[in-house]
C-alpha cells in the first residue's frame, strides 16, 4: 500500500536531516489536505527577524553538479560533443538529471524528496485547448512552450541518449516497481512533469567561485559569482507564496542554502517565499494557482506589430528597419510592451511604449529617440491600439464579473475568467487614464460610453476604421485649440 502524505512527510524530515539539513524547532512542514495547496511550512513557535530557519547543504541538493550523471554520459557511447550540449542549458540539463534520478527509483539518494514532490498540476502546459480557450485574448497563451520542449525531446535527446531513457542500462540494485523500458510518450510526459516541477519548484543556484575572490573597485570581495545553474533545494521550495505575504527569504553562503526569517512571524503563521511580482496570467502558467493579491501585478502585452499597425503605417520600406535599429541601440526594442495598472502615481503605458509610438509617429527618422510623452497623436494612437486589443477578448468585462459572481464554475475555468477579467480591467483603467490625459472630466464621461460599448463587448461589423474616424475627429477638434505636435 502507499505511504500517506503524512508518513512521505516524516520521512522526507528524517532524510533531510540525516543528509546534513539543520532545522530550527519553531518550523514543521505540514499537509495542507483540502486546499489544493499540498504542503506548507508554518512556524509553530514565535520568530524573531533574521531567525534562520533552517539550513539544507549543497550536496543534499538536487542538481547536475551532485549527480553522476554527467560522468556517466560522458563514458557512454553518445559522441562528448552532444552530452555537452545536454548540460549547457540549465533547464535540460535539470529536466534530464531529474529524469535519471527519478528513474532510479530507491537507488538515488533523492527518493524521499521525489516522493513529496507532485506528479500533477495545474499549471497552463496541462490545460486542454478548451480550458485554454477560456483564457481569451490573454498572452500567456503564446509563452506556453509545450510544443518546444517536446520537439527538443522527441527529436533530440531521446534518440541520442537511448540509454539514458532506459532504466535498464543504468540500474543496479531493486527497481522492480519500474519498467525498464518507457515508451517515447511516456519519456516525454515524464520530460513535462520534470520541466513543471522545476518551473514552480526550482531555484537559481549562485555557485561559490573557484577561485579566490578579487577585490572590486570600490574595495568590496564579491565572494560569489552569478551563475545559471538550476538546482531543487529541499524543503526551501516547500514554501507557498502570496505576493506581499513573503516573510522569509533564502540565501546561499558557503556552507549551504539558509532559509531566514526577514520579519517576525507569529506562531501558527505560514511561511511564505516571494515568488516575485508576477502577473496572474504567469503564475497560472509557472505555478497552477492564483490568489487575489497577485491582481495588482496583472499585465497586458501589446505587441510591437499592433504599434506599427496603429501608429507606423506611413512608414516607407526601410524606414521601419531603420527605427527599430534605433530602439535596439538604446535597448528599448521587444517584441511586446506591457501595459500595468494605471494607479495616481503611475502610469499604464511603459515609457518604451510611448517613445516606440512617437517615433514611428515622426515623419523622417531623427536623430535621437523622441521622449516618452503623451502628445495629443501619441493618446490617438494609444486608443486605436486600446480599442484593438479589448476587441480581441470576447466577452465583456461586466459578463466576466457576473460569471464569477453567480459561482458554479469549474476550477480551470473560474482561474481562467479571473485572468481574463484582471487583463479587461487594466484596459480599462488605461483607457480610463488617457481618457483624462485628453479630454479632462468632461471627456472621461464621453469615455465612459465608448468603455461600456468596448471593453470586451463582441461589436461584429465594426471594425477598428470607425475608431479610428472618431479618435481623428475629435484629434482635428483638439488640434486647432491647442497646436500640438510632438516632442
Ligand atoms: C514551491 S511549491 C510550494 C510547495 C507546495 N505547496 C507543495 O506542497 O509541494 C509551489 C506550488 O505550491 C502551490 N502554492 C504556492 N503558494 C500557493 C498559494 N498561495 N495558494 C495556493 N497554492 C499555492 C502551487 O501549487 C505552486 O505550484
Amino acid at each position: 500500500m502507499e505511504d500517506s502524505a503524512e508518513q512521505r512527510t516524516s520521512a522526507f524530515m528524517e532524510w533531510l536531516l540525516s543528509s546534513g539539513g539543520l532545522i530550527n524547532s519553531s518550523v514543521k512542514l505540514a499537509d495542507l489536505p483540502g486546499t489544493g495547496m499540498g504542503r506548507g511550512v508554518f512556524a509553530v513557535d514565535d520568530i524573531a527577524e533574521d531567525e534562520v530557519l533552517f539550513v539544507i547543504p549543497r550536496s543534499a541538493v538536487l542538481c547536475s553538479e551532485n549527480s553522476d550523471l554527467k560522468s556517466k554520459m560522458l563514458h557512454a557511447d553518445s559522441p562528448n560533443s552532444k552530452v555537452q550540449s545536454v548540460f549547457e542549458s540549465p533547464w535540460t540539463e535539470l529536466i534530464v538529471v531529474m529524469i535519471y534520478e527519478f528513474l532510479k527509483g530507491a537507488d538515488s539518494q533523492w527518493k524521499p524528496y521525489f516522493d513529496i514532490l507532485p506528479a500533477e498540476f495545474n499549471s497552463l502546459m496541462f490545460w486542454s485547448k478548451e480550458e485554454l480557450e477560456e483564457l481569451q485574448a490573454s498572452a500567456v497563451r503564446e509563452k506556453i512552450g509545450k510544443e518546444s520542449t517536446d520537439i527538443g525531446f522527441r527529436e533530440s535527446l531521446v534518440p541520442d541518449f537511448p540509454e539514458l531513457f532506459r532504466p535498464s542500462a543504468h540500474m543496479r540494485g531493486p527497481t522492480a516497481s519500474l519498467e525498464s523500458s518507457l515508451s517515447d510518450d511516456e519519456i516525454i510526459s515524464l520530460a513535462h512533469r520534470m520541466g513543471s516541477t522545476i518551473m514552480a519548484y526550482a531555484f537559481d543556484l549562485e555557485k561559490v567561485a573557484d577561485e579566490e575572490p578579487d577585490g572590486d573597485d570600490e574595495g568590496f570581495v564579491s565572494d560569489y559569482e552569478e551563475v545559471m545553474a538550476k538546482g531543487m533545494v529541499p524543503l526551501a521550495d516547500m514554501l507557498n507564496a502570496d505576493a506581499h505575504r513573503n516573510n522569509a527569504r533564502l540565501f546561499q553562503t558557503e556552507s549551504g542554502l539558509e532559509m531566514r526569517s526577514v520579519k517576525p512571524i507569529q506562531r501558527g503563521e505560514e511561511l511564505f517565499n516571494d515568488y516575485g511580482p508576477l502577473p496572474r496570467s504567469d503564475l497560472l502558467r509557472r505555478y497552477g494557482y492564483i490568489t487575489e493579491n497577485y491582481a495588482q501585478f496583472d499585465v497586458v502585452e501589446i505587441s510591437f506589430q499592433k504599434a506599427v499597425d496603429a501608429a507606423g503605417e506611413h512608414l516607407e520600406p526601410g524606414e521601419l528597419e531603420a527605427r527599430i535599429r534605433m530602439l535596439e541601440d538604446e535597448g528599448l526594442y521587444d517584441s511586446s510592451y506591457d501595459l500595468s495598472h494605471s494607479t495616481p502615481s503611475s502610469s499604464a503605458f511603459p515609457d518604451e511604449l510611448l517613445i516606440l509610438i512617437n517615433l514611428l509617429l515622426l515623419p523622417r527618422t531623427p536623430r535621437k529617440l523622441p521622449k516618452p510623452k503623451k502628445t495629443y497623436h501619441t493618446i490617438a494612437v494609444l486608443q486605436r491600439i486600446l480599442a484593438a486589443r479589448i476587441r480581441e477578448y470576447p466577452t465583456k468585462l461586466e459578463d466576466d464579473e457576473v460569471l464569477l459572481q453567480n459561482g458554479g464554475l469549474a476550477l480551470r475555468k473560474a482561474l481562467a475568467v479571473e485572468v481574463r477579467l484582471g487583463e479587461k480591467r487594466v484596459l480599462k483603467g488605461a483607457w480610463l487614464e488617457i481618457a483624462g490625459d485628453s479630454l479632462g472630466g468632461e471627456g472621461a464621461e464621453h469615455l465612459m460610453d465608448i468603455d461600456t460599448q468596448g471593453l470586451g463587448a463582441k461589436r461584429e461589423g465594426e471594425d477598428l476604421e470607425m475608431e479610428r474616424e472618431n479618435t481623428e475627429e475629435r484629434r482635428d477638434k483638439r488640434r486647432k485649440t491647442d497646436g500640438d505636435g510632438l516632442h
